[in-house]
């Protein structure tokens, strides 16, 4: 893959998402605020327009107990298990397999009245990263999606709005082995999960069905993917 045309871009694109990422809410600047909090997740963003459009920054932390990085970001970077977790998904189809940690999305969102239906082409790279805090600690975890051209897929030429979409998916685990010695269980296990979205929505949508269909919608996202690998994995062996 290092040889593909998009590997350039991968390659700042998976470095600079994974700092920022790496910050703590206070170091990311100012501006951010909490609008959702249930238990452990706490969901911040930043008010922002692009030419009048809201392109609100996200960032979400949120950790769950016994699962790892390596299982959150497999569920979530593999397309088979999409369509059972991403409850907006419409259709969603591979346009190429660069390698076996980077393939190219194209997918369309259920529309969302009063806006048009929108669709997302991009390309996603999971990647596991060294723990720096900790050398014989877990891996650290990423996937990150990042929007991109196709010839074949030009924006914008059917009845959907081509939207321009950078997550990152940032996933540490924490081992608290058991006290007398015992076989690792799911119990000693817990998952650091730091998701960060910018979404440009591509075509104009009103400002306040923008905020509110982030403010329904991320929140059950992830509160509904991390369910799914939780009850995924319970009965099977770790995937450190
Ligand atoms: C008027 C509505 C405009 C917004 C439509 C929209 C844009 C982007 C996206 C979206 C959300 C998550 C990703 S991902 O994390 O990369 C995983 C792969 O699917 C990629 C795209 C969705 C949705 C539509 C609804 C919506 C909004 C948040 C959360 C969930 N659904």
């Amino acid at each position: 893959a290092s040889q593909h045309r998009l590997w350039p871009e991968i390659e700042n694109v998976v470095k600079s998402q994974v700092n920022m990422a790496k910050m703590g809410i206070g170091e990311c600047g100012a501006g951010w605020q909490l609008f959702a909090e249930d238990g452990e997740m706490k969901m911040y963003r930043r008010e922002e327009e692009v030419d009048g459009m809201v392109c609100d920054p996200l960032k979400a932390v949120h950790v769950v107990k016994g699962i790892s990085g390596h299982e959150v970001c497999h569920y979530f970077f593999n397309p088979q298990y999409r369509y059972d977790w991403e409850s907006t998904l419409e259709h969603m189809t591979v346009l190429e397999t660069i390698s076996e940690d980077t393939l190219v999305f194209l997918q369309t969102h259920k529309r969302i009245w009063p806006a048009s239906q929108r669709e997302g082409l991009f390309w996603s790279h999971i990647r596991k990263l060294p723990n720096e805090k900790d050398r014989d600690g877990p891996d650290i975890w990423t996937v990150v999606n990042n929007s991109t051209e196709y010839s074949e897929h030009p924006a914008n030429n059917g009845k959907c709005v081509r939207i321009f979409l950078t997550v990152c998916l940032l996933c540490q685990t924490t081992v608290d082995p058991p006290k007398d010695g015992t076989t690792l269980t799911r119990d000693n296990l817990s998952c650091k999960i730091t998701y960060c979205s910018v979404v440009n929505p591509g075509g104009w949508a009103p400002a306040s069905v923008l905020r509110a269909v982030y403010k329904r919608e991320y929140p059950k996202f992830l509160k509904r993917f991390t369910a799914y690998v939780k009850n995924q994995t319970k009965n099977k062996p770790i995937m450190f």
